[in-house]
């Protein structure tokens, strides 16, 4: 006779708890990189269970870095200044006064945010942003014109990045800080340049050479155009999504660096809902992978 009886909630949290050794073996000392979303960021509860989630990561031996985007915030600021964001090709067109804007609300508010709901829930966390030891080095982004090669879109003080240098991470992770990091590029006469935060987060996940990239957002992970999530997807499908139109807006910069860290040697490259609680505990550290995983072939 087979027992039908659920097991019962301390042994339901017993199992959860030893399913995460072997994945705490695989990934201690290995290097996590998380895109924390804007859009991901709106909740308090939510808030907290991403900076318990951070900690507890921490405390198991992964180094984990933080990398935070803040569109809706950027948006609130912008409004309140009478502004309107405008995008093309999911990259904000950033004139001088929406700069001075972008980097008050990402490198101010926002990074300080982050940086003190870590260290509420226990972690030491740091906030950067690319010009602090001139670490993220950018250039004038040009965007691509499908209609006239020739002529690439100008969106003002977005950028290009140029260069990483890791070593300020890399002493950060050893000190057993957590690095957060607000997406602000350097230009070469130390002008000040707006990047797409998971850009940075794709870029940083290549040149450390990070086990995973997992970037937290608003939607369950990428869906097709009937609603409904992709669990994985190859570089072929995602032209095929992006040329039929699936993919708009700031899914594209998502997933054109998700693709690019997982082609760049980033073992595993995850889209997913941060807002589920504890979606980054139960992406890493369980059998229950949520979202869209992007694969390199
Ligand atoms: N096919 C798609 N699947 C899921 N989201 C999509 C898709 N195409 C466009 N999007 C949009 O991309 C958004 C996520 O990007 P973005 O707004 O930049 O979020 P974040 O602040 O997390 O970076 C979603 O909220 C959704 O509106
Ligand atoms: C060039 C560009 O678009 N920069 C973004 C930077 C913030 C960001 O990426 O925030 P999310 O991750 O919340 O979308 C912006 O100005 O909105």
């Amino acid at each position: 006779m087979t027992s039908t009886a659920q097991p019962s909630l301390p042994a339901f949290k017993a199992a959860i708890l030893a399913e995460a050794l072997p994945y705490i073996r695989k990934f201690h000392g290995k290097t996590i990189v998380v895109k924390y979303g804007g859009n991901a960021m709106t909740d308090e509860k939510l808030k907290q269970c991403f900076a318990r989630d951070v900690v507890l990561l921490k405390l198991v031996g992964l180094n984990v870095i933080v990398v935070h985007g803040g569109g809706p915030q950027i948006e609130n600021l912008l409004g309140r200044v009478g502004k309107k964001g405008e995008f093309i090709q999911g990259m904000r067109v950033t004139d001088a006064e929406t700069m001075e804007i972008v980097e008050m609300v990402l490198g101010g508010q926002v990074n300080k945010d982050v940086v003190n709901l870590i260290n509420q829930a226990g972690g030491k966390a740091v906030g950067l942003t690319g010009k602090d030891g001139g670490f993220i080095r950018a250039k004038k982004l040009m965007l691509p014109n499908k209609d006239n090669p020739d002529a690439p879109i100008d969106v003002g003080q977005v950028g290009d990045i140029t260069q990483i240098d890791p070593s300020l991470i890399s002493f950060l992770d050893q000190g057993q800080f957590i690095p957060v990091i607000a997406p602000i590029g350097v230009g070469e006469d130390g002008e000040s340049y707006n990047i797409n935060a998971d850009v940075v987060a794709g870029k940083l996940a290549e040149i450390l050479k990070a086990e995973k990239l997992v970037l937290l957002t608003n939607t369950p992970g990428v869906l097709d155009k009937e609603g409904n999530l992709l669990t994985g997807l190859t570089p072929k499908q995602i032209d095929d999504l992006v040329e039929d139109g699936t993919l708009s807006g700031g899914m594209l910069p998502k997933i054109g660096s998700a693709l690019d860290a997982a082609r760049n040697g980033v073992k595993s490259v995850h889209i997913i809902d941060g807002r589920v609680e504890h979606a980054l505990l139960l992406e890493i550290l369980t059998d229950h992978g949520v979202g869209t995983m992007i694969k390199n072939r």
